[in-house]
C-alpha cells in the first residue's frame, strides 16, 4: 500500500520545516536504532544511498560484512510533536535494512522478514491486522534522575486518581500520539499501582510493528518530560500484574473479516478456529519470539492475568487464546502471552506463519475451555489434555529449535543469532546471584 512517494515526503519535509530526519530500524531484539541526518541528505537516504556500520549492530553481521544500506518506507514518514522547537522540526522515516553486496533487504532486518511474509499472505488473498493492548509501568526517578521502582500511584484498574505526575503524563502521551496520526481507542489505568494501558487502533501488520517501537519511544520520552521513567519491563514488581502486550488478531480478504461466520452459534467461522489451531500447535515456538526474555517469564504465572497454559477460551483470561465478545468486522482473536520486551515484526512474522498454517491446513484446535484454569488441578487439566506454556526462556527457545515452520518463516539468520543470544541471556542469568539467594541463604547458612 502506498501512502506517500519520494516527492511527497520532501514536500512534506519542506512545507512543515522539518530540519532534521532520523532514519530507524530495529535490530532483530527489536531494539530501535537511528541515525539523524540533516533535511539536505532526505533526497539522497530517499534513493537509498544512507550506508552503515552493520557489524555493529547487535546480530547483524561480522565485520568483513558489514557495509550495510537503509532503504526508508516513504509510508513512514512523519514529524515527533515533542521534538518541535525555534530551530526546525524533527522527522523520521522507517528504514528496511538492506544488503551492500546483493542489493536486497537484508536477511537480518526483522521489518524485511515481516514484509516478505506479509506479501506472501497477500498473494493468497489474506491481510493481518492486529491490534495491541499496551501496558506500562511509570516510576518515579531518584534524585540524580535514575529510575526507581517506586510507582507514582497507588491506583488500580480504570481508577480516577486525583491528577498526579501519572496521570497527567498519559494524558500527554496520548495527545502525542494523536498529533502523529494514532488513532487511540481507550487509555487507562491497569490493575497494578503505577501500571497504565494505552490502546490503538488495529492495522495491517506492517504498520502496527512499526507503530508498536514508534510507540515505546513516545511513551518513554513523554515520561521523562514529565520526571518518570517509563518501563515495557514485562515483570518489575513481584506480587502485582505485569506488563504484557495482547495482541488482537483477524484475516482480513477482500476487505471483509473471514473470522466472522453469522451462520456459526458463535459467530466463528472455519477459518478463525484454524486460524485459533496454528496459534496453538506452534505457541510453545512463538513464546520464544513473543517473550524473548528471562523477566517475561516471571509474568506467565498463574494469578496475574497472564496466561499460563495453552488452551483458549470465549470470556475467562486465564489462557493463551481468548475470542472477545465482538462480532462483525470486530471478530478476532485475543493472544495474550506476548510482552512488550519483544520484538514486533519478529513476533508478527511468527504468529502470521502459525495462524496461515492453522488455516491451510484446516487444524483443529482442542474444545475451548471456559473455566478459569489457574483453579484447575493438576489432574483435570491432564484429562482435558491442557498443556503448559513453556516455563523459561531457555525451555521456549528449545521449542523454537524445534519448531521448523517458525523457523523458515524468520529465516536462518534471524533464528541463529536469535537462538545463540538468548542462550547466552540465559546462562548469563543462571550463573548471576540474585538478591533472592541472598535473601534467603546468607543468614542460613
Ligand atoms: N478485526 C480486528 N482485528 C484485529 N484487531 C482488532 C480488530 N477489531 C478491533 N481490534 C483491536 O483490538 C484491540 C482491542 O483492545 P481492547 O483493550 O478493547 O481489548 P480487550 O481484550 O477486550 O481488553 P482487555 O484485555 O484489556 O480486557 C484494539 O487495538 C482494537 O483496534
Ligand atoms: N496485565 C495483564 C493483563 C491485564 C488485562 O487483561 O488487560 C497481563 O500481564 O497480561
Ligand atoms: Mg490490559
Ligand atoms: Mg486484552
Amino acid at each position: 500500500m502506498c501512502k506517500f512517494t519520494k516527492e511527497d515526503v520532501l514536500k512534506m519535509a519542506k512545507e512543515q520545516n522539518v530540519k532534521f530526519i532520523r532514519l530507524q530500524f530495529t535490530d532483530i531484539f527489536g531494539i530501535m536504532k537511528n541515525v539523524a541526518i540533516p533535511v539536505s541528505q532526505l533526497e539522497k537516504a530517499l534513493d537509498g544511498e544512507m550506508m552503515f556500520d552493520g557489524s555493529s549492530v547487535e546480530g547483524f553481521v561480522r565485520i568483513e560484512e558489514s557495509d550495510m544500506y537503509l532503504q526508508p518506507d516513504p509510508n513512514t514518514f512523519i514529524t515527533f510533536p515533542w521534538r518541535s522547537g525555534i530551530d526546525g522540526d524533527v522527522g523520521r522515516l522507517i528504514c528496511d535494512v538492506y544488503d551492500s553486496t546483493e542489493g536486497k533487504p537484508f536477511a537480518g532486518c526483522p521489518r524485511s522478514v515481516l514484509r516478505s511474509l506479509v506479501d506472501k499472505a497477500v498473494q493468497k488473498g489474506y491481510t493481518l491486522n492486529a491490534g495491541p493492548e499496551a501496558e506500562f509501568f511509570l516510576f518515579l526517578t531518584d534524585s540524580e534522575g535514575r529510575p526507581t521502582t517506586i510507582t507514582h500511584d497507588k491506583a488500580g484498574y480504570f481508577d480516577l486518581s486525583p491528577v498526579d505526575l501519572g496521570e497527567g503524563a498519559r494524558r500527554d502521551m496520548v495527545t502525542t500520539l494523536q498529533k502523529m496520526g494514532y488513532e487511540i481507542e481507550a487509555s487507562h489505568h491497569e490493575v497494578a499501582p503505577g501500571q497504565h494501558e494505552i490502546d490503538f487502533q488495529y492495522s495491517d501488520a506492517l504498520d502496527i510493528a512499526d507503530k508498536i517501537v514508534t510507540f515505546k519511544l513516545v511513551v518513554r520520552s513523554i515520561a521523562q518530560r514529565h520526571g518518570l521513567h517509563a518501563t515495557f519491563m514485562p515483570k518489575p514488581i513481584q506480587g502485582i500484574n505485569g506488563s504484557g502486550m495482547h495482541i488482537n488478531l483477524s484475516l482480513f480478504k477482500n476487505g471483509g473479516n473471514t473470522f466472522y461466520d453469522p451462520q456459526k452459534e458463535n459467530g466463528l467461522s472455519d477459518v478463525a478456529v484454524n486460524f485459533v489451531g496454528g496459534l496453538l500447535k506452534h505457541g510453545k515456538a512463538i513464546t520464544a519470539i513473543t517473550n524473548p526474555t528471562v523477566n517475561s517469564y516471571k509474568r506467565l504465572v498463574p494469578g496475574y492475568e497472564a496466561p499460563v497454559n495453552m488452551a483458549w477460551s470465549f470470556r475467562n483470561r486465564s489462557p493463551l487464546i481468548r475470542i472477545p465478545g465482538k462480532r462483525g468486522s470486530s471478530t478476532r482473536t485475543e493472544l495474550r502471552s506476548p510482552d512488550p520486551s519483544f520484538n514486533p515484526y519478529l513476533s508478527l512474522a511468527a504468529i502470521l506463519a502459525a495462524g496461515l498454517d492453522g488455516v491451510e491446513n484446516q487444524i483443529d484446535p482442542p474444545a475451548p475451555v471456559d473455566r478459569n484454569i489457574y483453579d484447575m488441578t493438576e489432574e483435570s487439566l491432564e484429562e482435558l489434555q491442557i498443556d503448559q506454556l513453556p516455563e523459561t526462556l531457555e525451555k521456549a527457545i528449545n521449542h523454537l529449535e524445534e519448531d521448523e515452520l517458525i523457523k523458515n518463516a524468520l529465516g536462518e539468520h534471524v533464528c541463529e543469532k536469535f537462538i545463540e543470544a538468548k542462550k547466552i541471556e540465559w546462562k548469563n542469568y543462571m550463573s548471576a546471584v540474585h538478591q533472592w539467594e541472598l535473601d534467603e541463604y546468607l543468614t542460613k547458612f
